[in-house]
């Protein structure tokens, strides 16, 4: 596959092989005009575990994002959510899978209705499964403003900004706020796609540190996006770095410095302030 890496990086924790809950297999994405986007990318996501990706702009990243989200379609490859292909799932079965994939985009104004009280917005992946009934929802699960308030002190907003609309927030608020719509249910995997990119830098660790605490309280795993290597080396386990489309290196995150990683992760780390 040209990286030297084998098709399923495996993960070990302190000697065990942990149960891989995210499995991508030789995964290609080619966009019209021949931009090769993703060229045979392999790795694993363990349960509770935080993978960084890496990449400078047009690396691939978000491309990777939408595939495992099924915004796009794969050209080749497989992508395995507890070894069921997500790739090829349709109608119920898809819908099933996806209560189990949320995501945070960089911009949270773009992705919460600005004509929706918070409170609507955040309780509004329940709505859709209704069948979903989240162990801290338990005794409360048809009780709205009760599912919002939980759910918004789980991200440290109180119920005050239940009846607000995302205009009447700060940025970081508006991000909590996204935060806690994906936690709604009691996701096993969530996508970061860039989650502090759009933020003040003041506001950026504030929301790092959050995310790190829910992933823990919640034994969520992460796909963690970002350019910035200092964020992704303070949230992952494991860092994977993509360089046009392809990935060029895996490692653990503690590895980072290390003189044998690959050059064009070296050259990351080089011109970044850690
Ligand atoms: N819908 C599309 N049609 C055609 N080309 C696309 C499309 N989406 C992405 N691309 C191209 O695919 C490549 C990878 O893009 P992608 O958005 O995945 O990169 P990225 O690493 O997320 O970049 P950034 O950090 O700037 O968001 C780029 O060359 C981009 O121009």
């Amino acid at each position: 596959m040209g990286t030297g890496l084998p098709v399923t990086t495996r993960i070990a924790k302190g000697g065990t092989l942990l149960t891989p809950l995210l499995e991508i297999n030789r995964l290609s994405k080619c966009y019209p005009g021949r931009v090769n986007a993703l060229v045979d990318v392999s790795f694993s996501l363990a349960e509770g575990e935080c993978l960084g990706l890496v990449g400078e702009s047009g690396s691939g990243k978000s491309t990777l994002a939408k595939l495992i989200l099924r915004l796009e379609t794969p050209d080749q490859g497989e992508i395995l959510l507890d070894g069921a292909p997500l790739h090829a799932l349709r109608g119920r079965a898809l819908k099933n899978a996806r209560k189990h994939v949320q995501v945070i985009f960089q911009d949270p104004t773009a992705s919460l209705n600005p004509r929706l009280p918070i409170w609507k917005t955040v309780i509004e992946p329940l709505e859709n499964y209704p069948d979903v009934s989240p162990s801290f929802l338990s005794g409360i699960r048809h009780a709205k403003r009760q599912m919002a308030a939980v759910l918004l002190d789980k991200v440290g907003l109180g119920p005050d900004v239940l009846d607000r609309v995302p205009a009447q927030l700060s940025g970081g608020q508006r991000q909590r706020v996204a935060i806690a719509r994906s936690l709604s249910l009691q996701p096993k995997l969530l996508v970061c796609d860039e989650p502090t990119s759009s933020l003040d830098v003041s506001v950026q660790a504030q929301i790092l540190n959050l995310l790190k605490g829910l992933k823990n309280d919640f034994n969520m795993s992460y796909l963690f996006i970002s350019h910035d290597i200092a964020a992704v080396h303070f949230m992952s386990d494991r860092i994977a770095v993509l360089k046009k489309g392809r990935l060029v290196d895996v490692f653990a995150s503690g590895q980072l410095f290390e003189t044998r990683r690959h050059p064009y992760t070296r050259q990351f780390t080089n011109c970044q302030p850690m």
